[in-house]
């Protein structure tokens, strides 16, 4: 059995284990406004060898999520309370909120790797591919730079690159090209855990449909679990195994894909999905959702969605609905917060919150 192969079999025996478990994970922003909740008490699921989508419309806090999650939070950003549990394949999880800087940064190239938006600019102009490859593995491993430079022609591969491409320079090469390289380069150190950032957007339609296929095989073919952040419902319906949608600092809700866009449960999904234009179907509004987002300086109370809310009742003014399955007849219950559904749901401790 090859590296590779054993990786293959070790990933697929640990599929649908938890590979991350965030706890009422709180990121802000001191801003001269004052203090600006981006995130602001999220509870999330992410299963080994899943893709996850995470949704929602822009500023309710999917970038500042996944960053966070990566400890990756900048000045003025800062973790104001929570947890993230990471479950590595081998050894004890830990929390990666609780880690020195140090310790993190080792686990982040080991176990964790992050494509941030327009990621694909930020190979170096002056390098040839083949060298960039060798800076990131040898700066990033044990791995000898004789060693690095022959793993590049099965990573190219990996991505469905030829293997001229390593004597390139960027310039040479299309978007998406470079967008595969970069994906390369995060896969190349076995990570766990890949999370891209808006990884299609930018592109052309013909290059999107090369990123989402490369993102596809790597989950199919190497076990990868996948973080997939996107405004753009589209690209969830095709790759995504499970959506988490995000609106105003919060999970609203967590369900199947199939499920999601078959019956959404929270109006704000629903709204997400009404707003996706159909080919072919009858003309509507794009926004499916009235109203302005909130401004995480002063999120409404109770319910955050309750000011755009149509189906809006007195509960939803005065209290926050938890997050929490639904119970009648569903095997993988989606989970959702709303108060429509408090009667289908079950109550109780921080387990009945998983997705
Ligand atoms: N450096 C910062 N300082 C202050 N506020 C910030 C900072 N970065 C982000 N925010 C605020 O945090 C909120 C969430 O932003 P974030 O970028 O996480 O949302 P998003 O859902 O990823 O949006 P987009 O899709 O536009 O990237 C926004 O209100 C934004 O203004």
């Amino acid at each position: 059995m090859t590296q590779e192969s054993i990786a293959r079999e070790r990933a697929r025996s640990a599929e649908g284990e938890p590979l991350l478990e965030v706890r009422d994970l709180r990121v802000y922003y001191r801003t001269v406004a004052g203090l600006s909740k981006a995130v602001d008490g999220v509870d999330l699921e992410v299963r080994r060898g899943e893709i996850l989508g995470i949704a929602g419309e822009s500023g309710s806090g999917k970038s500042t999520l996944t960053t966070a999650l990566l400890r990756l939070t900048k000045p003025p950003g800062f973790i104001a309370g929570g947890s993230v549990i990471f479950h590595p394949r081998e050894g004890a999880p830990v929390d990666l909120m609780k880690l020195s800087d140090s310790q993190v940064r080792e686990y982040r190239w080991r176990n964790l790797s992050y494509l941030p938006q327009g990621s694909m600019n930020s190979l170096n102009p002056v390098m040839k591919i083949e060298d960039q490859f060798v800076d990131v593995i040898t700066q990033h491993s044990d791995i000898p730079a004789r060693k690095a430079r022959e793993m590049v022609p099965s990573l190219l591969e990996q991505v469905g690159l030829d293997l001229h491409v390593a004597r390139m320079y960027p310039h040479e090469l299309s978007g998406g090209m470079k967008q595969r390289v970069i994906i390369a380069m995060s896969v190349a150190l076995n990570s766990d855990l890949v999370v891209a950032d808006e990884p299609t957007t930018a592109l052309d339609v013909h290059i999107q449909r090369v990123v989402i296929q490369t993102l596809a095989s790597l989950r199919d073919e190497f076990g990868m679990t996948v973080i997939l952040v996107t405004h753009d419902m589209a690209v969830h319906a095709e790759l995504a195994d499970r959506v988490a949608v995000m609106y105003a600092g919060k999970i609203v809700e967590v369900s199947d894909v199939h499920q999601i866009f078959k019956d959404p449960k929270h109006p704000y999904t629903q709204g997400l999905i009404a707003s996706i234009p159909k080919i072919g179907g009858e003309r509507r509004r794009l926004s499916g959702i009235g109203g302005n987002a909130p401004s995480p300086l002063n999120w409404p109370p109770g319910c955050r969605f309750h000011p755009r809310c149509p189906y809006v009742m007195d509960a939803c003014r005065q209290q926050e609905p938890p997050l929490l399955p639904l119970v009648n007849g569903h095997q993988r219950p989606p989970v959702v917060a709303c108060h429509l559904y408090t009667q289908q749901q079950v109550s109780g401790g921080s387990d009945d919150r998983r997705s």
